[in-house]
């Protein structure tokens, strides 16, 4: 029999209120992630990655964002399934950091400037493992070796600003596998780092993850970062996945105009030079993400799309199987 799956969203609907009423940030989304696997949600910015996870963590802004359909259900470390989406923020404080890990791209945001590390990763052990203060500090100690930080007893001494940027973020992925969380969710974790500190905190994810087990949601732009790390993919556009399968598929055979544009606008180095040698521009999806105050009634591509047709303005493509594996919300999705 198979594992049921750590994460299954399904169905979710995520509004916020503005003047004027509500407004969806993220709609008809469905997503599973089984134990051991790393899914990716790509897209341009606002298109809705970010308030899919801060709906799973029960972080969306108060009174402002609120889920208003679905079911996010997580297989807890006891083996029980809840649905975060109906629960009370006293039990969301129970899941966070416990079942569920989080990294953010700035470590700056997760860290606390007057504690030093060593007390910050011992928090959660103490609170949601209760361990004493000796154990969960030896725990600490522990982790900081095994996110690969040299000298771990002196460091757990240390205040955040003692540490560089990338170390600061080996310490928040410590602090978010402290209580070994059954789910990790990683926002951009690697973006606001250079480029060599990226692959290498990247390999770590990868190592650790297959230490443990763990699944992992990983939020990101960049579509080189989710070929690294990632097993499958969704691509988000205006708030709802428009494709979704096995990162090598859907890089190899794109069945959404929106994804083959993306991996189009993709620099590949020799090439960027030898095209800005000839004076032509990188390819681009022309035109911009549309406001999700007002979504057209069809497919939000269709106007900067090369395959759109009237059809596709008509009424919203369902979601469907192009292969057993990879889904396109594209009613074309046989010509591309
Ligand atoms: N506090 C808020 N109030 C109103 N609308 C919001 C709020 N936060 C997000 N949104 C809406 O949700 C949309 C999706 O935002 P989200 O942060 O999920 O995008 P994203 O894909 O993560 O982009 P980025 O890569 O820039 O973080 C935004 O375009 C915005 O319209």
């Amino acid at each position: 029999m198979m594992d049921a799956p750590t994460l299954q969203i399904a169905g979710l609907r995520t509004v916020f209120r503005i003047a004027g009423g509500d407004v969806a940030a993220v709609q008809d989304m469905d997503l599973t992630i089984a134990p051991g696997e790393t899914v990716a949600l790509v897209g341009e910015s606002g298109s809705g990655k970010s308030v899919t996870s801060l709906s799973i963590m029960g972080l969306l802004p108060k009174r402002v964002g609120r889920i208003a359909e679905g079911k996010v259900t997580l297989c807890r470390k006891s083996g029980e399934a809840v649905d975060l989406a109906g629960l009370d923020e006293e039990s969301l404080r129970q899941v966070r950091g416990n079942d569920i890990g989080m990294v953010f791209q700035e470590p700056m945001t997760s860290l606390n400037p007057v504690y030093t590390v060593g007390e910050q990763i011992a928090e959660p052990i103490r609170i949601h493992l209760g361990k004493s203060h000796r154990e969960a500090a030896a725990d600490a100690v522990r982790l900081l070796a095994d996110v690969g930080i040299p000298d771990p007893e002196r460091r757990a001494g240390q205040y955040p600003h003692e540490l560089s940027g990338g170390m600061r973020q080996r310490v928040t992925i410590a602090m978010a596998l402290a209580c070994n969380p059954k789910l990790l969710i990683a926002d951009e974790p690697t973006t606001a780092l250079d480029v060599t500190i990226q692959a290498q905190i990247l390999d770590l994810l990868r190592k650790l993850q297959s230490e443990r087990g763990m699944a992992i949601l990983f939020v990101t732009h960049n579509l080189g970062v989710v070929a690294e790390i990632a097993d499958r993919v969704a691509v988000m556009y205006a708030g709802r996945i428009v494709e979704t399968g096995p990162v090598a598929e859907v890089f190899a055979r794109p069945r959404h105009p929106y994804t083959k544009g993306l991996l189009r606008s993709v620099p590949v180095l020799g090439q960027a030079v030898a095209l800005k040698r000839a004076g032509t521009p990188l390819p681009t999806i022309r035109g911009n993400v549309p406001s999700l105050r007002n979504l057209p009634k069809g497919c939000a591509f269709a106007n900067r799309c090369d395959y759109a047709i009237a059809a596709c303005s008509l009424a919203m493509p369902p979601l469907v199987e192009a292969t057993p594996t990879q889904k396109s919300r594209c009613i074309r999705w046989q010509e591309l």
